[in-house]
């Protein structure tokens, strides 16, 4: 299990995370929902060791001193938003990229079908520069090589940003599926509607702080809405 307590983090002398203390329960999908700029990409990027921290993120109980490339080891993996695929790379060796972790080379053939198996299109692409996808097909090739290292736990960064209603249905289908197969996923959304549908616990950040944590059973989409349109007192 993936747990923060206390933990502050920012850029610089720029703090944005305030006291944020979380837990991601395995196997579960935990998303965190808030307007723009409340922290919630910086609290991934923290959680992946890219940012300096005080506080504490622990990963199965040990305390994370905040290497990235150990964490993908470990299990850990970032799938950034769409836009942050290679651009000058092809679909295929954007994949091949995201099996480098050593446990799992050996099967990134394996992986690679499997990835093929769930996004058809992006096997059709295989040999197309990234740069040249559409939206939808990026978001699926951000989503298909973070999934190449087989990971544990996945934190997913605004997957329906800028996509056509379609095709966020069909990236929240491969969402469900990851979630069936067991992966504990750490999903950042703006969109509160299709994060309710998949979510076991929801969390609401405003400026750097969690405001609200509810299992998603209990999330009314309305109050949400107004908790999250409202100032800050
Ligand atoms: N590289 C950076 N350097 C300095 N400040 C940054 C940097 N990246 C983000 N910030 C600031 O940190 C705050 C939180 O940004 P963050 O991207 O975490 O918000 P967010 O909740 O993910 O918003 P969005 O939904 O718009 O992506 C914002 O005030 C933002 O301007």
């Amino acid at each position: 299990m993936l747990e923060t307590r206390n933990l502050r983090s920012g850029y610089g002398r720029i703090n944005v995370l305030w006291d944020v203390s979380l837990s991601f329960p395995q196997g579960q999908l935990t998303t965190i929902v808030g307007q723009n700029g409340a922290g919630k990409t910086t609290l991934l990027r923290a959680l992946m060791g890219l940012l300096p921290h005080e506080g504490e993120i622990r990963l199965d109980g040990q305390r994370l001193s905040g290497k990235t490339w150990n964490l993908t080891e470990r299990g850990l993996v970032m799938v950034p938003e769409g836009r942050l695929v290679f651009r000058d790379m092809t679909v295929e060796e954007n994949l091949v990229l995201g099996a480098y972790p050593k446990r799992c080379r050996a099967d990134s053939r394996t992986n690679m079908e499997r990835i093929y198996g769930l996004f058809p299109r992006l096997k059709e692409r295989r040999g197309q520069l990234a740069g040249s996808l559409s939206g939808g097909e990026a978001q699926m090739l951000a989503m298909g090589r973070g999934m190449m290292s087989s990971p544990k736990i996945l934190l997913i960064d605004e997957p329906s940003l800028g996509l056509a209603p379609v095709i966020v249905q069909e990236v929240f289908g491969i969402i469900r599926q990851l979630k069936a197969d067991g992966t504990t996923i750490v999903l950042v959304e703006q969109n509160t509607h299709m994060a309710l549908g998949v979510a076991d616990h929801v969390h609401l950040m405003r400026s750097g702080q969690v405001i609200m944590s509810r299992p998603a059973s209990e999330v009314d989409l309305d109050e949400l809405h107004d908790l999250y349109l409202a100032r800050e007192a």
